[in-house]
């Protein structure tokens, strides 16, 4: 249960997200969508903590996760995954060594420093790329791979913090279509297979529609629209983007082809996900 409790924050006299109070009471694939401005990536980067807030609470089973200090604050965002639209690997290094960074605030300064990893670091970072569709790559370096792959490098390194929520703060925004639905696609398999909730900031309104569960609609800072991603009629989504006629979908849209949506096809199997994998792979390698 997470409760977001007249969450707030200011930049001066400038009120990017604005008592936004919402209740998550089971795991979900949330969707938060807006125009640009209206506190999507502040809004993620208080609950993570790499932003402080101005007041409210975030209510974390009970703990209040903007109170947190210290080794406590650490460990939720070891809780809290992030994923960020420039990927924030390291480029030099092999896929395989980012990987394992996610677990680097899981040990020891001098371990850390030294950047000393265990076998089951190894085996887990292993894991984590195979089920990203990525074990072949282990060994290449990260600036080599497509920015698809890299995306889903980062997502392998959020799984090595083995996070009970994941943040992504557009997690596509840089991203071909066919790779962006293969990044959503593993976003949306850990979702459903790992049972944890998913917050994902995006511009495309039929992605939030195809992937996520719920969608919350953002403007100037406050939640204006929230609700199942089928609610987010035309009407509903002119609303939150503020357009005062016609808002053209099709100049967000990521869709290829048939653009058949991937939450229809229910709990997409590891088989699929691996298809499409290996399809992004072939078209990206
Ligand atoms: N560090 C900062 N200092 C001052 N103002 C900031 C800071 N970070 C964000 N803002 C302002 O807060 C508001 C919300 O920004 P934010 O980046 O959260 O919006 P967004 O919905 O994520 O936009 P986009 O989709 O373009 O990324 C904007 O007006 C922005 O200029």
């Amino acid at each position: 249960m997470i409760e977001f409790k007249n969450v707030t924050k200011a930049f001066g006299n400038m009120v990017a997200v604005d008592s936004v109070t919402f209740t998550v009471d089971k795991p979900q694939m949330i969707g938060v969508i807006g125009r640009s401005g209206a506190g999507k990536s502040t809004f993620l980067r208080l609950f993570n903590r790499l932003t402080p807030a101005t007041s409210g609470q975030i209510l974390v089973e009970g703990t209040d996760v903007l109170s947190l200090k210290g080794n406590a604050k650490r460990r939720w965002q070891k809780d809290c995954a992030m994923i960020f639209q420039q990927f924030n690997l390291v480029p030099r290094l092999d896929v395989v060594t980012n990987v394992m960074l996610g677990r680097l605030n899981q040990h020891g300064t001098l371990r850390s420093m030294f950047k000393i990893f265990s076998q089951r670091d190894i085996d887990d970072a292993l894991a984590a790329l195979d089920r990203l569709g990525l074990a072949e790559r282990a060994l290449q370096r990260v600036e080599t791979l497509s920015g698809g792959q890299q995306q889903r490098v980062a997502i392998a390194r959020g799984l090595m913090q083995e996070p009970k929520i994941i943040l992504a703060d557009e997690p596509i925004a840089s991203l071909d279509p066919l790779s962006a639905e293969v990044v959503m696609g593993s976003l949306r398999e850990i979702h459903d297979r790992d049972g944890i909730t998913v917050m994902c900031n995006l511009h495309t309104l039929d992605t939030a529609r195809a992937y996520c569960d719920r969608v919350i609609g953002m403007a100037q800072g406050k939640v204006v629209f929230d609700g199942p991603a089928d609610a987010l009629t035309p009407e509903a989504a002119r609303e939150i983007y503020g357009a005062e006629e016609g808002l053209n979908e099709s100049v967000t849209s990521t869709s290829i082809s048939s653009g058949a949506p991937v939450r229809a096809r229910s709990n997409p199997s590891a088989a699929g996900q691996g298809a499409q994998v290996a399809e992004a792979n072939a078209a990206t390698a």
